[in-house]
């Protein structure tokens, strides 16, 4: 949308419109130009290899780095002219860089309570019980009620996932950006988070999502749109079914890549070359 004068204005049910937005560091592109649009109720997975730009496009998009070209409006605000805190109080992030920073004896309730703080630029040292109950509930959303009362250092690398996810949703973000949030857990811890994703997928009160992952069987089912980067540039975007196909994953992974899709979720492996095993036998 443009109006007279040219300068672009965006949609109020747009919580992400980026036109032409590249990242550019010492004369390398990390990501972009890229188009991209998500609306408040999609929940969008951001899939592609080692390298592709996936964390520098959830680096803007969390308002934690300005695009170096392009227009960008979050949350109907326009970057760079807009306060970075008025934006980064309201877009709930996870991200291992985060996970790393936790200190090991920080207590769980008091690490998802004190979310809200820290947005806000405020800090206390003892809690309301409105403040307890609220965590305990984002806890409870993740399955991780029971660890309210463990050290971070204590928990196991699916629980801590999982609690980050809690404290992402304590400070009730309009946006919500999981980068990598499976990534380290084991089968059980995987399917945990999924199956916990999926329920918040579903959720209509739920903020509009965007999870970046590697591998396709992370997907959650309830998700709606996905994009597919490759050094930089997207290989597809849109509806989920359309863009997670055999074809554009091989793109993607420049490799033949086979997909399955059971139950709601994708199963992706490398395809074996048509006809290898006869030729071997010949
Ligand atoms: N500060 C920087 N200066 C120069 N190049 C960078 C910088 N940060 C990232 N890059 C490069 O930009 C590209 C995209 O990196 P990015 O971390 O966004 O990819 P990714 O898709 O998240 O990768 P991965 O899946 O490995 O986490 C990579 O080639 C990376 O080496």
């Amino acid at each position: 949308m443009r109006h007279d004068r040219g300068v672009r204005e965006t949609d109020p049910d747009l919580l992400i419109d980026f036109e032409d937005v590249a990242l550019r560091r010492g004369g390398n592109t990390l990501v972009g130009p890229i188009s991209w649009k998500v609306e408040l109720d999609e929940r969008w997975v951001i899939l592609g290899p080692n390298g592709a730009g996936k964390t520098s496009l959830m680096r803007m998009a969390a308002a934690e780095t300005h695009p170096s070209s392009g227009s960008a409006f979050l949350l109907g605000e326009p970057v760079g002219r807009t306060e970075v805190r008025e934006l980064t109080t309201r877009i709930g992030v996870t991200s291992a860089l985060l996970g790393e920073r936790i200190p090991e004896r920080e207590i769980v309730s008091d690490l998802v309570i004190s979310a809200g703080y820290a947005v806000l630029g405020r800090w206390k040292e003892t809690y309301d019980d409105v403040d307890r109950d609220q965590a305990l509930e984002m806890l409870e959303s993740m399955g991780a009620e029971h660890l309210a009362d463990r050290t971070f250092g204590t928990l196991s690398e699916g629980e801590r996932k999982r609690v980050l996810v809690a404290r992402a949703l304590m400070i009730n973000p309009e946006l919500l950006l999981l980068d990598e949030p499976a990534a380290g857990l084991d089968l059980g811890g995987r399917e945990e988070l999924v199956a916990r994703l999926a329920v918040l997928a579903a959720d209509p009160d739920a903020p509009a999502t965007v999870l970046v992952t590697h591998h396709v069987e992370e997907i959650p089912i309830g998700f709606t749109h996905a994009m597919l980067l490759k050094e930089g540039l997207v290989v597809a975007q849109g509806l989920i079914e359309d863009v997670i196909t055999a074809e554009n994953l091989s793109s993607a992974f420049s490799q033949s890549i086979a997909l399955d899709k059971a139950d709601g979720r994708f199963f992706a492996r490398r395809a074996r070359a048509a006809g290898g095993h006869r030729r071997r036998a010949e």
